[in-house]
């Protein structure tokens, strides 16, 4: 039996409709039995059918969050998503460096779903250069590992190449998500001695609002329990199949997926 009273710890943004960023981590981080905190790094004014209006936190008050979080419940892993500015990345990371957490999953989030960008361009290089590196996984769908390597990813052979690519920026693992691609939804685990490839059919289904941050948070709740990144990523590919399946018409646009208990 797991010890489920594993603090996990999600740095994001806030999504007002439920779906995505820091909603949609603590309710994965919850439906795996972890005990979910949150950094919040901006208020979007978001729905099912768009992104209206975005506004980023200070950097003092995400150092303050994090003081708060980490001096009283330390997490075991901790998930990055929407760190828009450039400033605030370098905040992060270095309470990070100073926390240390064990695991750090790291989504590298630019665009929504209905194509608003949520990281400033200057804020780009900040990411490549000082979080990429730091983590232990991070998991770019197509478009984004595009933009840290500038290399179009076209089938599952460039997402092997281009993996390949991030891997040699320095974190451990890379995920390259494909459900921007056309087929199965395959992803791509690639390690220093790792090479795994993860596929479901792919749902026709409209409400794909969060899949990205659905998945990230699972892997980082994962890695909390004690999986290794094998199952971890397994176990999040049924997760967020499931939560896709599962999902409902919620919304005039793109709905969440939904949210529930369902292990190995
Ligand atoms: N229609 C689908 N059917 C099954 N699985 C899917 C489908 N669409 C995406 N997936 C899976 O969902 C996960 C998230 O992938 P995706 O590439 O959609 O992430 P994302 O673009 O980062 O999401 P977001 O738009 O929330 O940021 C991956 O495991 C992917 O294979
Ligand atoms: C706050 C937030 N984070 C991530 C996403 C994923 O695209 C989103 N739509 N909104």
């Amino acid at each position: 039996m797991k010890n489920y009273k594993v603090p996990t710890l999600t740095i994001a943004g806030s999504d007002s409709s439920g779906g995505a960023g820091i909603q949609a981590d603590l309710k994965t981080f919850s439906a795996i039995g972890t005990y979910g905190m949150s950094v919040i790094t901006a208020i979007t004014a978001q729905n099912t059918q768009g992104v209206f209006s975005v506004e980023e936190l200070s950097k003092e008050i995400i150092k303050k969050q994090m003081e708060a979080v980490f001096d009283d419940i330390p997490p075991k892993a901790v998930k990055v998503g929407m760190v828009s500015g450039p400033e605030i990345i370098v905040e992060i990371v270095d309470s990070l460096k100073k926390y240390n957490p064990e695991y750090l999953v790291v989504d590298p989030v630019m665009i929504s779903k209905s194509g608003y960008s949520l990281l400033r361009p200057e804020a780009k290089e900040n990411l490549i250069k000082y979080l990429i590196p730091m983590a232990y996984i991070i998991t770019p769908n197509t478009p984004e590992a595009e933009e840290i390597t500038g290399i179009k990813v076209e089938s599952i052979d460039d997402m092997k190449k281009v993996g390949q690519k991030i891997l040699d920026m320095g974190p451990k693992f890379v995920l390259m998500k494909g459900g921007h691609l056309e087929g199965d939804a395959v992803d791509v685990l690639i390690g220093k001695d790792v090479f795994e490839i993860y596929k479901s059919e792919r749902l026709d289904r409209k409400n794909t609002h969060g899949t990205g941050c659905t998945l990230s948070s699972s892997i980082t709740a994962h890695l909390a329990l004690g999986y290794d990144i094998k199952e971890s990523v397994r176990l999040s590919k049924t997760y967020i199949t499931e939560a896709i399946r599962y999902s409902f018409d919620i919304g005039k646009g793109v709905g969440p997926v939904h949210h529930f208990y369902k292990f190995e």
